[in-house]
């Protein structure tokens, strides 16, 4: 009984704990708030104003609280000491902390100290909630060699939890093998290979989170990337971030980070093909550098009285050193000018005795003389014109590519002019990598790629332009690749990625996809290609049901009934279908007054989605329906890949409904 009563005051202290914590984040934001509002009359200028302004903005935007998540999740007690581990840092007036921000680097050992290195923690306390009130705690006596690992009561909980709505962050049962990744240096780049819901995602935003913390003022300047593989998917994670008080990460599909130009045309598969292949960029680098003419006539420019002349040896000698100096082409091009410019103000000042002003050194640099020496010696180029020359006339190739790939790539109208080319989406690829030699690209100082086996070399490169100067995490799974550029070989993409020697760490507990679901999926891994380890399922509960439908006629209908049987449980649920069969399901669910959304509707109030088998990656529903793998199978020629994914997203439930055979690999021997 004792121990009972000793329980509930402990309970109700930490609660009273939560209520003042939560008072205490208030005052914050109201401080901060209060500040946004006076600093314009505090700040000494308009654009101190601005940047005071903005930040304080973003501070008040990080402050805010919401009453559905928990504050913190665990307390360490340390020497005495209990130390509350929340989401971010909540000080009293007096500037005394109240909760721990989770990456602070005494919070550290909440994720990590264990019996064999306590790291001076006596007891770990994990807390329970039900909508953000506390209703429970689970203490680990470290010091009494007590663990619980992945017995922990409240982490089946978190695992078990019914999936609805937007993707949410794990940070009160980070375990220590993806703590180790999540704190992994900045100057550190990582690949991670998981199988399906070992974390991958949940670790690659919680590292940004923490590296945000970190390495805060300098990742605000350079900033930080997130690259997914559609808008359904970053919109399903897009709330994450901004529940651990990080609002300024960019998220972006890579299609979105290199649309200079719409898209208006579409490939044959063969052109999409040859336009991903990392030969592409030698074809570019080679297109355009073979631009350049070697200067044959002087220079000869009248300035009023004078005449001035730069003969061809010296122009030859400045177009010569640019090339060496390696710059990008355009950047080559403006060294080219100012030498030029230069030799002609070295003989104005001989011959007159004074320093030219601007005005004259600008006058000159675009005089014609100076500027058709340049546009036959260095040719002003654009990503357009360069790739527009290309596909009119792929033979400039030369070498590089087979005759036959040469006529892949030919446009077989080509445009009139440079402005009225239509690109397809393979071309982007191709303009974003002429930019590059033309410019350099802005780096990140960290970006995180998630779905990265699906990336192909030229893809690979967009990436490298844009974290050159900064460190990656990359995030995917061999199996789960279904582009037909898919990697089997991490190293091969590491290349691409100018990260070479990035370490390659697998993940192998599995948090979402039950024990059953995992055995089922793991079936087709030997005819996928790849060698990757196998998950270990945390989980045990979970149910499959592979249902026969013999009339083809009516499987429909018995999809229809299994979405309705679905929702008398909790949680999502999904049908997975291949895409051709995605608008008929849909109308069969409107008819029958089931309500139904898009992935790319997270908000919407409709438990049931139905998902094309291509969108489904990087997403899970607690009970998914998956609609004849045979058609998924044969829509593409990584179908079976395809299928990995679509039946790994499953959390609690998992029923596959054919009237064709089960593909091969599924059957039961
Ligand atoms: N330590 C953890 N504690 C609780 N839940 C976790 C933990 N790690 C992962 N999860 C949950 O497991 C699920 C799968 O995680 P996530 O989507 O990050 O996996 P993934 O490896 O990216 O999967 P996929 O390869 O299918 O894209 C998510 O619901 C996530 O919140």
């Amino acid at each position: 009984m004792t121990v009972s009563i000793d329980l509930d005051s402990e309970l109700a202290a930490e609660r009273t704990h939560l209520v003042e914590s939560r008072a205490a984040l208030r005052r914050m934001r109201d401080r901060a708030q209060s500040l946004f509002a006076t600093g314009d009359k505090v700040a000494g200028d308009a654009y101190t104003a601005e940047q005071l302004g903005r930040h304080m903005a973003r501070r008040v935007k990080e402050l805010a609280d919401d009453p559905e998540t928990p504050l913190f999740f665990g307390r360490l007690d340390i020497e005495e000491t209990a130390y509350h581990v929340g989401r971010r840092h909540v000080t009293d007036d007096a500037g005394e902390p109240m909760v721990l921000d989770w990456r602070a680097p005494l919070s550290r050992s909440f994720y990590r100290a264990s019996v064999r290195d306590p790291q001076g923690v006596a007891t770990r306390r994990r807390f329970g909630f039900v909508k953000g009130d506390l209703t429970s705690f689970e203490d680990e006596h470290l010091d009494r060699g007590e663990e619980l690992g992945t017995t922990s009561r409240i982490l089946t909980a978190e695992i078990e939890r019914p999936r609805v709505g937007p993707m949410r962050d794990i940070v009160a049962t980070i375990q220590p093998e993806q703590d180790e990744l999540v704190r992994a240096e900045l100057a550190d780049s990582i690949c991670v290979q998981g199988a399906p819901g070992t974390g991958k995602t949940a670790v690659g935003l919680h590292r940004a989170a923490f590296l945000l913390y970190l390495h805060r003022e300098r990742l605000r300047r350079s900033g930080v990337l997130i690259v997914g593989p559609n808008t359904a998917f970053l919109s399903y994670i897009s709330a994450v971030l901004p529940t651990l008080g990080e609002v300024e990460v960019q998220q972006s599909t890579l299609e979105e980070l290199i649309a200079r130009v719409p898209v208006k045309a579409v490939d044959p598969a063969p052109a999409t093909f040859v336009k991903h292949d990392v030969r592409m960029a030698a074809v570019l680098h080679r297109v355009l550098w073979g631009r350049l003419r070697k200067p044959t006539e002087p220079i000869m420019v009248s300035d009023g009285s004078y005449r001035w002349r730069i003969d061809v040896e010296p122009l030859r000698r400045i177009v010569d050193e640019a090339r060496r100096e390696g710059l990008p082409y355009a950047v080559g091009r403006e060294r080219v000018r100012a030498r030029v410019v230069g030799l002609l103000q070295r003989q104005s000042e001989y011959r007159t005795g004074n320093s030219p002003s601007e005005t004259w050194l600008r006058k000159m640099s675009k005089i014609a003389p100076v500027t058709e020496f340049l546009e036959s010696a260095w040719p002003a180029v654009t990503p357009e014109s360069l790739v527009v020359g290309l596909l009119t006339d792929p033979s400039a190739a030369g070498d590089l590519l087979t005759e036959e790939e040469q006529e892949a790539i030919r446009w077989v109208k080509p445009p009139k002019t440079v402005k009225s080319a239509k690109f397809s989406a393979a071309d982007l690829l191709l303009l974003d990598e002429a930019a590059g030699l033309l410019e350099r690209e802005n780096s990140f100082g960290h970006v995180v790629v998630d779905e990265a086996q699906d990336l192909s070399p030229m893809q690979a490169r967009v990436i490298a332009r844009r974290s050159e100067h900064g460190s990656i995490t990359l995030l995917g799974d061999l199996a789960q690749g279904t582009a037909p550029w898919a990697t089997t070989d991490w190293r091969e993409i590491l290349r691409h990625l100018g990260k070479p020697d990035a370490a390659v760490v697998p993940l192998t507990v599995g948090f979402r996809v039950p024990e059953a679901v995992v055995t089922l999926a793991n079936r087709l891994l030997p005819a996928l290609g790849v060698n990757v380890p196998e998950a270990e399922s945390l989980r045990r509960d979970g149910e499959l049901a592979v249902i026969a439908v013999p009339e083809p006629g009516v499987l429909d209908a018995r999809t229809l009934a299994e979405v309705t049987a679905a929702l008398a449980h909790e949680g999502s649920v999904a049908v997975i279908a291949a895409d051709g069969a995605v608008d008929r399901l849909r109308a069969h669910l409107t008819a029958a007054g089931v309500e139904h959304a898009s992935p790319d509707e997270v908000e919407a109030a409709a438990r049931v989605m139905v998902v094309p088998a291509t969108l489904v990656k990087g997403l899970e529903y607690d009970h998914v329906i998956v609609h004849e793998p045979a058609d998924i199978v044969a829509a593409e020629p990584k179908g079976l890949n395809r299928l990995y994914v679509v039946l790994t997203r499953a959390v609690t439930r998992l029923s596959v409904l054919h009237s064709q055979p089960l593909p091969d690999p599924l059957k039961i021997a």
